[in-house]
C-alpha cells in the first residue's frame, strides 16, 4: 500500500548489466532530498556535475564513488525535479544504489515508461514524440535513427497538430453560424467551409496512400527468398547475413521452415526470410514447408526469386509463376553456366535476371546495390513530407478521413459539425491533445523501464 502513495520514481537509465558507467534517474518531488541523503552532501548547481560518494541511508556503508546531476523542474527531462547519479556500471553497486534509494522518502522503482509518461503528462512531449523516444531506443539502422529523431523533433506532431488546427477553424465559423440561426448563411462561408475539408481531406489521404514506408522503415522490410529446391537460396541468404544461419547442403528440399535474418542494407533495415524451394509432391513436413514458402511470397514487400544456373536455361515454372514486379530475379551458379552465356542479358517473366555465383562471388556486388535500390525506394520518400509510422496513427487518421467525408454529405449544418467535432478528437487522439487516458497504457507499455 505504502508502495503505491510513494512519488519518486528511480530506474537505471543504462543498459542492464556489466558496464563501464552506469546511470540512475530520479523523477519527482523527493529527488532532491534522496540525493542529500545517499551523499551527505547538498545537490551541486543545476545542469553541472559534480563528484560524490554514494553511502546506505541505513548502515552507511560505502556503495561507490560517482557523479551526479540535479536538474530542477520544470527545466527537466520530466519536468519535475530529476536527479541522475553515474556510477561504476556492475551488478551489486547499481543494486545497491537502487535499494539505497529506494529506502530514501517517497522513492519507489519506476514502471516501464514512467519517466516518459510523466514528460508527456507535464507537456514537455506529445505522444508522437514519446512514441519516437521508444523508436529511436529500438533503431537498429541509420535511416531507422533518421526517422525516429526526426519525429522526436516534432516533425509528425507539427503536422498533425496543424491540421487540427484547420479543422478547429472551420469548425468555429460553422458555430458561429449555428449560434445566429436568424443571420443567413452566406453561400461562401458554406463554401469555403467545404474547399477547406476537401482539401484537408486530400492532403490525409495523400499522406495515408505513402506504401506503408514510414511503418515498414520502422519494422523493417519483409523480403522473401523464393525459388526451386537447390538453387542456393539458403547459401545466398547467409552470405547476405554474413553468418552460417540457414543449412547448405547439396541434397534438395534441405531448408522446411523459414529461416528469418535481419540486415542492414545501406542503412534500411530488412527482415529476410529464406523458405523451402518450391516442388510438386514430397513428404508432408516438406509440403508444409513450400505451403509457409509460398505464404511468405504472398505477404512480403519484395521478392528475391532465386533460379539454378546448373540447370540453365530451363527454369522452374513453380518460381517463374510468383515472379512480379516486386521481384529481384537472380540466376545462381553462374560458374557452372556454359561460357557463352556469361554475356547475354536473361530476362525471366519479363524481368531482367542477373547472374550471379554465391560461391565465386561474381555479380554480387551489382546484385546487391540492385536489392539495396529496390530496398530504398521502398522505404524512402520522396521530399521532406515526415513519414506516418505507426499502425496506432493509421487508424486516427483513417478515422478522421471518414469523419471528414461523411461532414461534406451531412444534410444539415448541425451534423456537418458534429462530423467535424469527431474528425477534429481523432487527430487530437494522434498527439494527445484530446484526452487520452485510455491509450496511455497501450503505448507506454513497451517503453523499457528507465525510459
Ligand atoms: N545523462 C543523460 N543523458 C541523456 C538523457 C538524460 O536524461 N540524461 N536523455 C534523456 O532521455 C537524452 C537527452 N534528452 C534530454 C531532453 C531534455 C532534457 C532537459 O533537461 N530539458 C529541459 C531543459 C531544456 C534545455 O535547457 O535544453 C526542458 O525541456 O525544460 C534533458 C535531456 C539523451 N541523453
Ligand atoms: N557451383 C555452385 N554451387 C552453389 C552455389 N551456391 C550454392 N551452391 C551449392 O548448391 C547446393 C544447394 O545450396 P543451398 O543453398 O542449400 O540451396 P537451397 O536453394 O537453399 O536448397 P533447398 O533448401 O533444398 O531448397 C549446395 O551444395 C551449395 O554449396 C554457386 O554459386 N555455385
Ligand atoms: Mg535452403
Amino acid at each position: 500500500m505504502m508502495q503505491y502513495s510513494r512519488n519518486t520514481i528511480v530506474a537505471l537509465a543504462s543498459a542492464a548489466g556489466r558496464g563501464g558507467v552506469a546511470v540512475l534517474r530520479l523523477s519527482g518531488a523527493g529527488a532532491a532530498a534522496a540525493l542529500e541523503k545517499i551523499t551527505g552532501k547538498s545537490c551541486p548547481a543545476p545542469r553541472y556535475a559534480a563528484r560524490r560518494r554514494f553511502y546506505h541511508p541505513q548502515d552507511g556503508g560505502l556503495l561507490d564513488d560517482g557523479l551526479v546531476l540535479w536538474f530542477p523542474g520544470p527545466a527537466s527531462f520530466t519536468g519535475e525535479d530529476v536527479v541522475e547519479l553515474h556510477c561504476h556500471g556492475g551488478r551489486a553497486v547499481t543494486d545497491s544504489l537502487l535499494a539505497a534509494l529506494c529506502a530514501c522518502d517517497d522513492v519507489r522503482p519506476a514502471d516501464a515508461g514512467e519517466f516518459s509518461r510523466r514528460a508527456f503528462h507535464n507537456g514537455k512531449l506529445d505522444l508522437t514524440q514519446a512514441e519516437a523516444i521508444a523508436d529511436l531506443v529500438d533503431a537498429e539502422t541509420l535511416a531507422q535513427q533518421r526517422q525516429a529523431l526526426r519525429q522526436m523533433d516534432g516533425a509528425l506532431a507539427r503536422l498533425y497538430d496543424g491540421w487540427r488546427h484547420d479543422l478547429i477553424r472551420s469548425l468555429a465559423h460553422l458555430e458561429a453560424y449555428i449560434d445566429f440561426p436568424d443571420e443567413d448563411l452566406p453561400a461562401e462561408v458554406d463554401e469555403g467551409a467545404r474547399a477547406g475539408i476537401r482539401s484537408l481531406l486530400q492532403a490525409m489521404r495523400g499522406h495515408l496512400a505513402d506504401g506503408h514506408r514510414g511503418e515498414r522503415l520502422r519494422d523493417g522490410l519483409a523480403v522473401a527468398v523464393i525459388g526451386p529446391p537447390n538453387a542456393g537460396k539458403s547459401s545466398l541468404t547467409n552470405s547476405l547475413a554474413r553468418r552460417e544461419a540457414a543449412i547448405v547442403s547439396a541434397t534438395a528440399g534441405t531448408t522446411r521452415d523459414v529461416v528469418e535474418v535481419h540486415l542492414d542494407l545501406g542503412g534500411y533495415p530488412v527482415i529476410l526470410a529464406d523458405t523451402a524451394g518450391l516442388r510438386e509432391g514430397s513428404d508432408p513436413i516438406e509440403a508444409e514447408g513450400i505451403r509457409r514458402a509460398r505464404a511468405r511470397a504472398e505477404t512480403a514487400d519484395l521478392k528475391i526469386a532465386v533460379f539454378d544456373g546448373a540447370s540453365w536455361p530451363a527454369l522452374d515454372t513453380h518460381t517463374v509463376n510468383l515472379v512480379d514486379d516486386s521481384t529481384v530475379v537472380v540466376i545462381n551458379k553462374g560458374d557452372c553456366l556454359p561460357a557463352d552465356q556469361h554475356q547475354t542479358c536473361p530476362t525471366v517473366a519479363g524481368r531482367p535476371a542477373q547472374v550471379i555465383s554465391v560461391h565465386s562471388g561474381q555479380g554480387m556486388d551489382a546484385f546487391l546495390s540492385a536489392l539495396t535500390a529496390e530496398v530504398q525506394t521502398r522505404l524512402e520518400g520522396q521530399g521532406s513530407a515526415p513519414a506516418l509510422t505507426r499502425a496506432r496513427h493509421r487508424s486516427a487518421l483513417e478515422d478522421c478521413a471518414d469523419c471528414l467525408s461523411r461532414s461534406l454529405q451531412a444534410p444539415a449544418l448541425e451534423l456537418m459539425a458534429e462530423d467535424l467535432r469527431l474528425a477534429t478528437r481523432a487527430l487530437g487522439r494522434i498527439t494527445g491533445r484530446v484526452d487520452v487516458e485510455d491509450l496511455l497504457d497501450v503505448i507506454f507499455r513497451d517503453f523499457c523501464i528507465g525510459k
